[in-house]
């Protein structure tokens, strides 16, 4: 059996969604389909789930609401009007929306069950349009399945009975179709994922049906070696590895969810990156262990938006537990770090800039300055983060003289150097603005052997 996930872009209308109907049919073993809400139609569209946040957060502000209620009625109504399916389906996406708005769950908690309204509602009607083509097909929701999760709104994660229930797919004869980015606690709340978390959903549920094969399918015809908006037309990569992929998601490669690569992983199920708009392409296959390659550099990501807290302080490599009080003055505030580079005297936290409000900033600086007495602290903001990934990096000699050699060709000043405690990436922090030129000058050297 395989699992086939398709994300916002493929299933963004009418069109996309009889492309997937088609892929669904042309191999029998594609027996269960997870789905994201309605992604772009184009560069300038807005994806569902952004539709939906912006309505919820205007009816928390008590502003009128009913019009952007119509715009996300309307793309669901576009599909199922070019479809040809009852127009009954909308009359209950309204009436789900309206209830949630009513209900007297916790903000936070109505905003997770509106996020869910996008992923559940195309479900419902992928399940429909596959049975007005005769294919015995239903929609099964996240509880039914049995995707039970911690009650972290918002960023929840898989509870492991999970995978047993899941199992139990296996025994279904028709081809079941679940929504993805959320499941339900224990107490049955409704909470999702992180955003972009359909991909962590089909992951979970292709380890718990044992599936042969998790097929990701989405809007490129592979993953490439560089994000393809920074260079054109980039090397397109066949085969990396579970971990090679891990860390290039969670550097910014946007394409798979780095959360998504676990459960796979801890299953031994390949993944398979394939475009909805290409099926017959090879795409890109993410597994355990992978032939040696003569480039050991897979790829190149980049990300932006980050924050170095930089602390000084004469003997700090004396001092024992500096480190550890550093860190409890940010977990006392509720953030989460990134990468902690470190010298003899002094030692830097990487937070995500979203991370870190003004008012938290201010008390987080007063109580490293009151708490660890140090020489200098102080915030560097715009930090963008470049991650070079490759298995075989870590037996290659001169690799970091390659990376350093295109910075300086670029003209770009490093502010960080960071070789990654799993011997399979560099990290580099660099300012913002340069991020894109740096990118494409180590695509150089790297892949073009310039
Ligand atoms: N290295 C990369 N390889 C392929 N795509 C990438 C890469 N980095 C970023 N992307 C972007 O990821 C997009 C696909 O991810 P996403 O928009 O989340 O798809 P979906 O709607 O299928 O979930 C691509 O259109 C591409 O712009
Ligand atoms: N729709 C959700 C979850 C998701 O995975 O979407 P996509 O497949 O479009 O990345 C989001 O936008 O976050």
């Amino acid at each position: 059996m395989k699992v086939a996930k398709f994300g916002g872009s493929s299933v963004a209308n009418a069109e996309q969604l009889r492309k997937v109907a088609n892929i669904i049919q042309d191999d029998k073993e594609r027996r269960v389909i997870v789905v994201s809400a309605p992604g772009k139609r184009s560069s300038e569209d807005i994806k569902v789930t952004d539709l939906l946040i912006d309505l919820g957060e205007t009816y928390f502000k008590n502003e009128k609401y009913e019009d952007k209620l119509e715009v996300i009625l309307g793309r669901f109504q576009n599909i199922t009007d070019d479809l040809n399916l009852s127009n009954h389906v909308i009359e209950e996406i309204r009436n789900g929306i309206e209830d949630i708005l009513a209900s007297n769950l916790e903000d936070i908690s109505k905003m997770d069950a509106l996020k869910a309204t996008g992923e559940d509602s195309l479900a419902k009607i992928l399940a429909l349009y596959l049975q007005s083509l005769d294919v015995n097909a239903t929609y099964l929701n996240p509880k039914d399945a049995g995707i039970f999760l911690s009650d972290e709104p918002g960023s929840a994660r898989i509870l492991e009975e999970s995978y047993q229930h899941l199992y139990k797919l296996n025994e279904r004869e028709e081809i079941v179709i679940i929504p993805g980015f959320f499941g339900y606690t224990k107490g049955g709340k409704l909470v999702t994922f992180s955003r972009g978390g359909s991909d962590i959903t089909g992951s979970i549920v292709a380890a718990g049906v044992k599936a042969t094969l998790y097929e990701n399918f989405t809007d490129v015809d592979s993953v490439y070696s560089v994000n393809p908006n920074i260079v054109e037309n980039p090397n397109k990569i066949t085969s990396l590895t579970y971990k090679e992929m891990r860390e290039l998601s969670y550097a910014g490669f946007s394409v798979f969810h780095d959360e998504a690569l676990i459960p796979a992983f801890k299953a031994d199920i390949p993944v398979c990156i394939k475009n909805t708009n290409n099926p017959s392409g090879m795409g890109t296959i993410i597994v355990s262990q992978k032939e040696p390659q003569p480039n050991p550099v897979v790829g190149i990501a980049s990300d932006t938006g980050f924050i170095s807290i930089y602390v000084s302080k004469y003997l700090m490599n004396r001092e024992l537990g500096f480190g550890r009080r550093l860190l409890t003055i940010l977990e006392d505030e509720d953030i989460s770090f990134e990468h902690t580079p470190s010298g003899i005297d002094d030692m830097s936290v990487i937070i995500r800039q979203s991370q870190l409000t003004k008012e938290k900033e201010e008390r987080v600086i007063t109580r490293i300055k009151e708490e660890l007495n140090p020489d200098l602290v102080h915030v560097d903001r715009d930090l963008a983060l470049i991650m070079v990934v490759g298995e075989g990096m870590n037996s290659t000699i001169g690799l970091a003289d390659k990376a350093t050699h295109a910075f300086a060709r670029a003209n770009v000043n490093l502010e960080m150097i960071n070789q990654g405690s799993s011997e399979v990436s560099m990290m580099f922090g660099i300012k913002t603005d340069k991020v894109d030129e740096a990118v494409r000058s180590l695509y150089k050297i790297f892949f073009e052997g310039e």
